[in-house]
């Protein structure tokens, strides 16, 4: 089973499906890789209007793959697997086409960074989000710290950070992290077509908001979360948490 897929809805929207329901659509590295791939594709594709991301299943994404990362021990090891899936989001962020993504479950840990990478959240009732990597004894390494700060503002996302709290569907709505609740994937299909039928339109308006020396800007503020992230997982704290998980003492 592939981890991830990619199709065209019409000529002017994509869907990405994270696929690991398994694993509640973890990242792992094969997705990873992919994801990158993906968007290298789209990124050429002049026709592409929106981007649709969502998980299979009951889930958004898990966030990293906890079996599979654990392996990674230092700071230079996690850096192996930070930079290259921030280099996803920072890919996310750069596409000219309007991005979406559709929380059908819990979307935690890096799984809610990915959704923050996003233009825009659509959430049905089951969606949840919370950046619970205080709980694993580090923070945010693909960038969703400065990501959250843009979306909901600098208190609320310190306090949704910090306190590593999973938020309920209406809680994400009433901060403005969840755009719009819907029902099903129908509603977020419709929601795809209310966009002008001139990709030229979506993508100069995409430059015009995000200017390339605020893009620049963030992605530095991306790379210090790296660092910063890719410290404190080398500590004895992380790797404690991450092993009670996997041997399931939840
Ligand atoms: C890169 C940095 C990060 O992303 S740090 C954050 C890492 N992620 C986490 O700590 C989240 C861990 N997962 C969860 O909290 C829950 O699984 C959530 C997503 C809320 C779903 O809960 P629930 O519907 O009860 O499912 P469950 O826990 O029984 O999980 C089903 C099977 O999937 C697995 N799973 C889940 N998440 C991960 C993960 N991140 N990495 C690896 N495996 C994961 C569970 O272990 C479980 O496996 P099994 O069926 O018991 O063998």
């Amino acid at each position: 089973m592939m981890a991830v897929m990619m199709e065209y809805l019409d000529k002017n929207t994509v869907r990405i499906i994270l696929n690991r329901p398994a694993r509640k659509n973890a990242v792992n590295f094969e997705m990873m890789h992919k994801l990158n791939g993906f968007l290298d594709e789209l990124d050429k594709d002049e026709d592409l209007t929106v981007l649709w991301i969502q998980g299979e299943g009951e889930a958004f994404c898990s966030g990293g793959d906890l079996e599979e990362f654990h392996g990674l021990r230092t700071a230079e090891e996690a850096k192996k697997m930070l930079i290259p899936m921030s280099g996803v989001i920072k890919k996310i962020i750069s596409l000219d086409a309007v991005t979406v993504s559709y929380l059908n479950g819990p979307a935690v840990g890096g799984g809610a960074e990915i959704a923050s990478s996003t233009d825009f959240t659509l959430g049905n009732a089951s969606a949840k989000a919370g950046f619970i990597q205080g709980n694993l004894a580090i923070t945010t390494g693909w960038g969703g710290a400065s990501l959250l700060k843009r979306r909901i503002g600098y208190h609320a996302a310190l306090k949704m950070l910090a306190t590593a709290k999973v938020y309920s569907a209406q809680e994400l709505r009433d901060l403005g992290f969840v755009h719009q609740i819907v029902n099903d994937e129908k509603d977020v299909r419709q929601w795809c077509t209310e966009w002008v039928k001139s990709p030229e339109v979506v993508r100069a308006y995409k430059k015009n908001l995000l200017p390339e020396v605020e893009r620049k800007q963030l992605f530095e503020l991306i790379n210090q979360e790296i660092e910063r992230c890719a410290v404190l997982w080398e500590g004895e704290a992380h790797h404690k948490a991450v092993e009670q998980f996997n041997n399931k003492q939840r």
